[in-house]
């Protein structure tokens, strides 16, 4: 059987809001092995993206336990979840979250620069995967001189470039026409196809789902099929 990339059990957790407390995840267990395509799917405030935040080592379950890689996420220090998240994670966001004042090719080898990797090989490696995305005649331009679809292009190629083994998209497809986000699903399942990399998706929208190889539906903080 291929290893588990992700095993999540009976993940809890809650919001402190005035006096109470929203729970958004009440238990929820997952497994996803090496090479998944997943799909959340469930209707707003049924806790897609903090499973997703949970399952991308950016915020902790107040109980259950997480295991990225076999390694247990929950009683990790702040500075093991840094480097989990910064070279076996990728994340790829509704709004794309490009930084504004740099280029597109900057943005893209950013993860790499950040990772004290030579400014050559990492341009070099952006320059690849920009082609890759279709935005190779883009490099110049700054976020707010592209389209969404290109946006989200680059983000993507920045998500994967330090080649992680999980990429988490949170309504990777909200902010793009249908046109464009096929195009991105398509990426999507060519980078998973080609580079192996698994993929966990939040979405709440069936056609999205139907792109990943399978679908996890959450209603109210639980997982029901
Ligand atoms: N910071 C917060 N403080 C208080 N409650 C929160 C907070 N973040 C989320 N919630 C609540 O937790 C629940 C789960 O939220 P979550 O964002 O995970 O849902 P979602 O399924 O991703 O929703 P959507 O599809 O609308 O993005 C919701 O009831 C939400 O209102």
């Amino acid at each position: 059987m291929p290893d588990a990339i992700l095993a999540a059990a009976d993940l809890h957790r809650s919001y402190a809001f005035a006096e109470s407390a929203v729970p958004a995840l009440r238990g929820v267990s997952l497994s996803l092995e090496a090479g998944a395509f997943v799909a959340v799917m469930g209707p707003s405030g049924c806790g897609k993206s903090t499973l997703l935040q949970l399952c991308g080592a950016m915020d902790k379950a107040d109980s259950g336990s997480l295991k990225l890689d076999g390694r247990e996420v929950t009683t990790m220090n702040d500075t093991d979840l840094t480097r989990l998240r910064r070279e076996r994670i990728g994340f790829v966001f509704q709004f794309f979250n490009l930084l504004p004042t740099l280029s597109v090719l900057e943005n893209i080898a950013m993860p790499l620069l950040l990772a004290r990797v030579s400014e050559k090989v990492a341009f070099e490696k952006a320059r690849a995967l920009a082609q890759r995305v279709g935005i190779d005649h883009r490099l110049d331009h700054y976020p707010n001189q592209v389209s969404g679809g290109e946006a989200q292009r680059a983000a993507l190629a920045r998500a994967v470039i330090h080649e992680p083994a999980l990429l988490i998209a949170d309504e990777p497809t909200g902010s793009l026409d249908s046109h464009n986000g096929q195009r991105v699903l398509e990426l999507f399942q060519e980078l998973n196809r080609d580079l192996g990399i698994s993929i966990l998706m939040a979405t709440h929208d069936a056609q999205v789902a139907a792109m990943a190889k399978q679908t996890l539906r959450m209603k109210d903080g639980r997982v029901v099929s």
